[in-house]
């Protein structure tokens, strides 16, 4: 159900109106000065015919005889539209009217409507505008032009005539986008909103803008936590509470929101994670499910443990080292390798064309400006054309986006598989290279876990031992544990938020890898074990339902050998003078 101004139109047949709004809204704005051309035009027709009959036999009495029906018709029009001011007294009424008009069939008495009903009339179709996007929520471009910009530049052509182009047009477009907004703030704090019952602050309430120049500082997931501990576990569309994630995010629940679609890499080309269509989704996921099969990931395990020898001895060769940035360049070569069969050296030659930069920034701004270039940057960059050009020697991601094992009947058009292939190199490296951080980052401020996962790997992968070898994973809890801190993942606000609960985690803000053990596995030596409450169900870091991640397995393996292969090879500290703050 929803609120809007006006009459609420039946769910049938406001469907069917749908789209043809604008039309309506601007025909009615048009018709005004468009009636009094066809009158005008209309009686100067009927003068002439009557001219002309006077002159010859053979006139056309058909056209007379319509001409004269057309203007009665605006007649009709415009003395309903006249009567308006008539009944309101007005002084001051701008006298516009034609000669033509006057002279023509207008009934006496006619007149228009002045300058502050016709701002009130304007304001009256701002209404009309916010009730159209309330009942719609239109997004696409013809539609935002023609409601925003088409509609007050119709608007403005009558005042035009009275008062100038600059000043007409900048009051008909200020009192149209003024009562716009004023009416849907009003609205949205307003007790008629369905999310009235939510509380939250007001700027929260009004515009997403609060939440984006939030994010813009980087501080989202700490003023979201804030939130929720200052109005409850629902603050304005957010939710903490982990016995909601199925029913939001499982097999049977809310689809996508809209966002999602604007999110879209390309709006006419959406990846994967911006479809809102279960049926569409689930038929994209299929390729992704293949490329991420048990099977599969072998193959990506030689571009692994290249990347993974280049990138500890790119850190061996340097004494002090910005961590951070050489873990982006690190998942940026292998998400290329694992992606198109190679083609990136960043590692190597640095990020000399800023597209490490660029995926960065677009992940960022997946929480503040969410429209992208990124996925046609990336696949026109030389490496997806070429890519595309040549059949693959390996079987890499885009073997199975692009159909290449011929298991989908149709296959997908370019542009979509180009939006795919973006998606992929944002969600697989920016996400793996700031969990990579984040844990490295962890290690270096609580010695004691870093003590602890050294002797594991010493344990199974000895100086001698091939740490880049998966095969031990399996038998290294401590490994996993230390992985699955939940700590500054690159996943939503309210996943942070939820892992930072305490009624979810005992001890939520320390990182306590000991969590994640079975009991007989824990150190009953290791400082404040983690009793009480652990809740799993709340441990979303790569979301869950149908929309999870479908590149987890990847991540977790590319993790524990990179993981294992610089530890056994180096010793990290933090450069004297950082500032641990952890
Ligand atoms: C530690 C690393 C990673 C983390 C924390 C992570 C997290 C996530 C999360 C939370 C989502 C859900 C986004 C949402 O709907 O709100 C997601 C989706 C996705 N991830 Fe990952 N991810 C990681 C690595 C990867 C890798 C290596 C790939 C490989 C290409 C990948 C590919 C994807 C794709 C394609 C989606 C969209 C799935 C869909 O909409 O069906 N991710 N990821």
């Amino acid at each position: 159900m929803r609120f809007g101004f006006g009459v609420e139109v039946g769910v049938g047949v406001g469907e069917q109106l749908k789209g043809f709004f604008p039309i309506i809204l601007l025909t009615a704005l048009w018709t005004l000065p468009s009636f009094r051309k066809v009158q005008i035009a209309a009686s100067e027709r009927v003068q002439r015919c009557t001219r002309a009959r006077r002159r010859s036999s053979r006139v056309d009495s058909a056209c007379a005889k319509m001409a004269r029906y057309v203007t009665n018709l605006a007649s009709m029009f415009i003395r309903r539209l006249h009567t308006i001011p008539q009944r309101c007294r007005l002084k001051h009424l701008v006298s516009d009217t034609p000669k033509a008009l006057s002279r023509g069939p207008m009934p006496s008495g006619t007149r228009s409507l002045t300058t502050n009903q016709w701002m009130l009339a304007v304001a009256a179709c701002a209404l009309v505008t916010h009730w159209i996007f309330n009942r719609w929520e239109p997004t696409d471009i013809p539609t935002l032009f023609i409601l925003l910009l088409l509609a007050p530049a119709a608007a403005s052509t009558l005042l035009i005539q009275h008062h100038g182009v600059t000043y007409g047009v900048a009051l008909t477009f200020f009192t149209y986008h003024a009562s716009l907004l004023s009416s849907i703030t009003v609205y949205r704090i307003s007790p008629f909103h369905p999310l009235a019952r939510y509380p939250g602050p007001l700027l929260a309430k009004v515009t997403r803008w609060y939440l984006t120049f939030i994010a813009v500082g980087g501080r989202q997931h700490v003023v979201t936590r804030r939130l929720f501990e200052q109005y409850g576990d629902a603050v304005r569309i957010q939710f903490r509470d982990a016995s909601v994630l199925q029913t939001m995010m499982g097999p049977k629940g809310m689809p996508k929101g809209l966002m999602w679609q604007v999110r879209s890499l390309e709006a006419a080309s959406p990846a994967l994670i911006g479809l809102r269509d279960n049926a569409e989704h689930a038929r994209r996921q299929r390729p992704w499910n293949r490329a991420f099969s048990t099977a599969a990931l072998k193959n990506y395990e030689p571009a692994l443990i290249k990347r993974v020898s280049q990138f500890v001895r790119l850190l061996e060769e340097q004494k002090h080292v910005d961590f951070a940035h050489c873990a982006h360049l690190f998942t940026f070569d292998f998400m290329s390798d694992a992606l198109f069969g190679g083609g990136s050296e960043v590692m190597q030659d640095d990020d000399k064309d800023g597209e490490v930069h660029l995926t960065h920034r677009d992940f960022t701004s997946l929480n503040t400006f969410p429209r992208s270039d990124v996925s046609q940057v990336i696949f026109r960059s030389n490496r997806g054309v070429a890519r595309l050009m040549k059949a693959s020697s390996t079987k890499d991601l885009f073997y199975w986006l692009n159909n290449e094992d011929g298991s989908e009947e149709e296959d997908l058009p370019k542009g979509l598989v180009a939006a795919d292939s973006g998606l992929a190199m944002i969600a697989g490296s920016d996400t793996t290279a700031r969990t990579l951080s984040t844990i490295v980052y962890c290690l270096l401020a609580h010695p004691e876990t870093y003590v602890r996962l050294q002797t594991e790997v010493d344990q199974f992968y000895p100086p001698e031992g091939d740490s880049l070898d998966p095969k031990h994973h399996t038998s290294m809890p401590y490994l996993e544990a230390v992985i699955f801190i939940p700590e500054w993942t690159s996943v939503r606000a309210p996943t942070w938020s939820l892992h930072r609960d305490a009624r979810n985690f005992a001890q939520p803000d320390a990182f306590l890898s000991e969590r994640w053990l079975a009991p007989e596995d824990r150190d009953t030596t290791a400082p404040a074990g983690p009793e009480g409450v652990h809740n799993t169900r709340a441990f979303v870091p790569f979301s869950c339902g149908p929309w999870n991640c479908v590149g987890k397995n990847l991540a977790m393996v590319e993790m524990k050998v990179v993981l294992t292969h610089m530890l056994q090879r180096l010793r990290l500290r933090f450069e004297e003078g950082f500032d641990c703050v952890a």
